[in-house]
C-alpha cells in the first residue's frame, strides 16, 4: 500500500468517508459535488492524476491487509472499485467485484464502520428488459416499474457479480448489523444524457444527482436497502420511491429536458 500525502486538514469535518474506486467516473462525480463536505480517504489501484481532497491510498481491494489499514477510523464507506464493464469476463468480476467486495465488507465490519454504500448496477436486473417489454418500457407512457423488491435478473456475468455484491451486503447487515445501501446505478454521463439511446436516457444519472445521492447514503439512517440510482427522468422504469423515502433523495435532473446534448427546458419545467 502506498500513502500519498495531500493538503493538511484545517478542521475536522463531520465524518470520515472511505471512497474506493475514487479515480473512476462515479468517484469523480461524487468528489465533484462533495469534496469539501467530508474527511475523505480515497482508494484506488491507480494513483491520482490531479489534486484530490484528503489522503489517497494506492491499493487493490483484494489486498485484505491494505483494505483493513485503509478502513481505520472510517465512519462510512462508499464502495465503487471494481470492473464496470458489462462485458467483463468471469475471472475479472470474480476477483475484482465479488472477492474485492467481500474483502471491503469484512474489513468494514472489523473496523466498526457504520455504513457501506455499495455501487450495484442496472445490469443486476437487466433481464427484466425482455423482448416483449422493450423498447416500450423505455418510454414515458409505459408504466412498467422495478422498485428494488424484485429478485435479481442479471443480463451478464458483470450483473451476476453485482447481485452477489448485494447479497454480500445483506449477509453483512444481517450477521453484523452493518448498515448497507446498494445503489443500482443507471447510466452516469456528464453534462447531458446519452444521445440516441432510449434505454440510457431512461436510466440517466447526472453527475449532480450522483453526488447528491451518495451524500444521502452517507447521511441517512437505514438497515439494508436496495435503491435505484437515476435522475428524475420522465422516461423511467426504475422507481425512485425507496431512494426518496429512505434516503431523502431529491434529484434535480431529467433526461427529458435535453434534446441531444442541448438543455431545452428549464430544470423545473
Ligand atoms: N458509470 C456507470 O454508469 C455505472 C457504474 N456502476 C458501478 O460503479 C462503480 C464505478 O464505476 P465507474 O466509475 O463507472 O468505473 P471506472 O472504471 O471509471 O472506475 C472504477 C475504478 O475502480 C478502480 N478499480 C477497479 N478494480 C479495482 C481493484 N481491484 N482495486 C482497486 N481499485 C480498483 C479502477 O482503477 C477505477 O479507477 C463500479 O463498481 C461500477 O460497476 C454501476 C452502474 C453504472
Ligand atoms: O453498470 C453499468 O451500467 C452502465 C449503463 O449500462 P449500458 O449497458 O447502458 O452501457 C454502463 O455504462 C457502465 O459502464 C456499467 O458499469
Amino acid at each position: 500500500m502506498v500513502l500519498i500525502d495531500a493538503a493538511p486538514h484545517t478542521e475536522r469535518m463531520a465524518q470520515s468517508v472511505l471512497l474506493t474506486g475514487a479515480a473512476g467516473r462515479v468517484g469523480t462525480a461524487i468528489l465533484g459535488g462533495l469534496s469539501d463536505d467530508y474527511e475523505w480517504r480515497l482508494l484506488d489501484r491507480d494513483p491520482p492524476t490531479g489534486d484530490q481532497p484528503g489522503e489517497f491510498v494506492v491499493a487493490d481491494i483484494t489486498d485484505g491487509e491494505a483494505v483493513r489499514e485503509a478502513m481505520e477510523g472510517i465512519d462510512v464507506v462508499i464502495h465503487l472499485a471494481g470492473d464496470p464493464r458489462p462485458e467483463a469476463p468471469w475471472n475479472s468480476v470474480l476477483t475484482n467485484n465479488i472477492d474485492g467486495t467481500q474483502t471491503v465488507f469484512e474489513a468494514a465490519v472489523d473496523a466498526g464502520v457504520e455504513k457501506v454504500a455499495f455501487a450495484s448496477s442496472n445490469h443486476a436486473v437487466g433481464n427484466y428488459e425482455t423482448e416483449e417489454r422493450t423498447p416500450e418500457m423505455y418510454r414515458a407512457h409505459d408504466d412498467y416499474l422495478l422498485d428494488g423488491t424484485e429478485l435479481p435478473r442479471p443480463s451478464n456475468l458483470y450483473g451476476v457479480s453485482k447481485a452477489a455484491g448485494e447479497t454480500l451486503g445483506r449477509y453483512y447487515h444481517d450477521e453484523y448489523d452493518l448498515s448497507v445501501v446498494c445503489v443500482r446505478i443507471g447510466n452516469l454521463t456528464e453534462g447531458h444524457p446519452p444521445i440516441d439511446y432510449e434505454r440510457g436516457q431512461a436510466m440517466w444519472l447526472s453527475y449532480r444527482d450522483c453526488a447528491h445521492l451518495f451524500d444521502r447514503c452517507i447521511q441517512a439512517d437505514y438497515d439494508y436497502e436496495i435503491v435505484y440510482g437515476i435522475s428524475d427522468n420522465d422516461r423511467k422504469y426504475y422507481s425512485l420511491e425507496r431512494a426518496r423515502d429512505v434516503l431523502d433523495y431529491d434529484p434535480q435532473d431529467n433526461s427529458a429536458h435535453y434534446d441531444g446534448d442541448e438543455r431545452v427546458l428549464e430544470p423545473d419545467a
